[in-house]
């Protein structure tokens, strides 16, 4: 089915952004369909990160409307927005685990302080959310100094799941990683939001993502979303930075990687 045709669980309209004199966004126009995974890319300083954080509510647009589930952001009561923000996971840059805590006590965390669980309760979920992003039952007691950059993208990943989120919002996840490191996180985002039906807002420079990974790629430029379509549709628009971005050496290199992927997997 077409993106287009699910529902709409975010809609984002005329949304601007200033800093001081410094436009970030101006009439951005963004929606987010149920159970898609969306691309998010653009140059360094396009405003990708500030969209995240306006649509996740920790950053208070200029102007403009952004409606989750239907609810205009503006509107909710301090108790519905945070009722909103739980059905919410965040994945931020810098994965941001305690590291004073081991991966059962970050990931229990959240469940302890939101859940009204017992530590005990908590930390049995916090196993399974470990288990499901694919770490061995025994890193649950190691320390984030103790792990690979694969396994804290995992770990923070395990604890974005912990409260059972409708929406994941993942920023740059696959950056520092290695291509097989990043491919296998790929797989799991892909592997996730099957088994959970979840809905992924992905902010990446990876091309590599956006061709295995992403329904949809949005490609900020010139202060709004300039297209938000298939990557093969995004890579025939006519815009320099689009061009320069998909038809060069490393976007060509993914678009065949894909394209003889996609055939194989045909003939099989
Ligand atoms: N709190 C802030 N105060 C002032 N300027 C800010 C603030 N947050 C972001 N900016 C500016 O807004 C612009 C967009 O920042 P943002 O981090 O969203 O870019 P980005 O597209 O995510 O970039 P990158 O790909 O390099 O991570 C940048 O010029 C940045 O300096």
């Amino acid at each position: 089915m077409a993106a287009s045709q699910l529902p709409t669980v975010i809609e984002v309209e005329n949304l601007d952004n200033r800093f001081g004199s410094h436009v970030v966004h101006k009439d951005l126009d963004l929606n987010l369909f149920k159970g898609e995974i969306l691309g998010v890319v653009g140059g360094s300083g396009t405003g990708k990160s500030v969209l995240l954080r306006s649509i996740v509510g920790l950053h208070k647009p200029s102007d403009g409307r952004i409606r989750v589930f239907g609810k205009d952001l503006n509107e909710l009561s301090a108790v519905e927005r945070s009722d909103t923000e739980q059905r919410f996971g965040v994945l931020f840059q810098r994965g941001a685990l305690f590291t004073s805590l081991n991966l059962l006590q970050n990931i229990a965390l959240p469940l302890i302080e939101h859940c009204d669980l017992s530590r005990a309760d908590a930390e049995e979920l916090a196993r399974m959310k470990l288990a499901l992003t694919g770490l061995p039952a025994d890193s649950a007691l190691k320390y984030p100094s103790e792990l690979s950059g694969g396994m804290v993208k995992r770990a923070a990943l395990a604890r974005a799941l912990a409260m059972d989120p409708e929406i994941m919002f993942l920023d740059e996840p696959t950056a520092g990683l290695d291509p097989i490191g990043a491919a296998a996180f790929d797989k799991l985002i892909v592997t996730l939001r099957d088994a959970l039906g979840l809905t992924v807002f992905l902010v990446t420079h990876d091309l590599d993502t956006l061709y295995t990974t992403c329904d949809r790629v949005a490609v900020l430029s010139q202060k709004k979303v300039l297209v938000a379509d298939r990557i093969e549709k995004v890579a025939a628009t006519d815009d320099a930075w689009i061009q320069e971005y998909c038809q060069g050496p490393r976007g060509r290199a993914a678009s065949y990687a894909f394209r003889a992927h996609e055939t194989s997997r045909l003939r099989e």
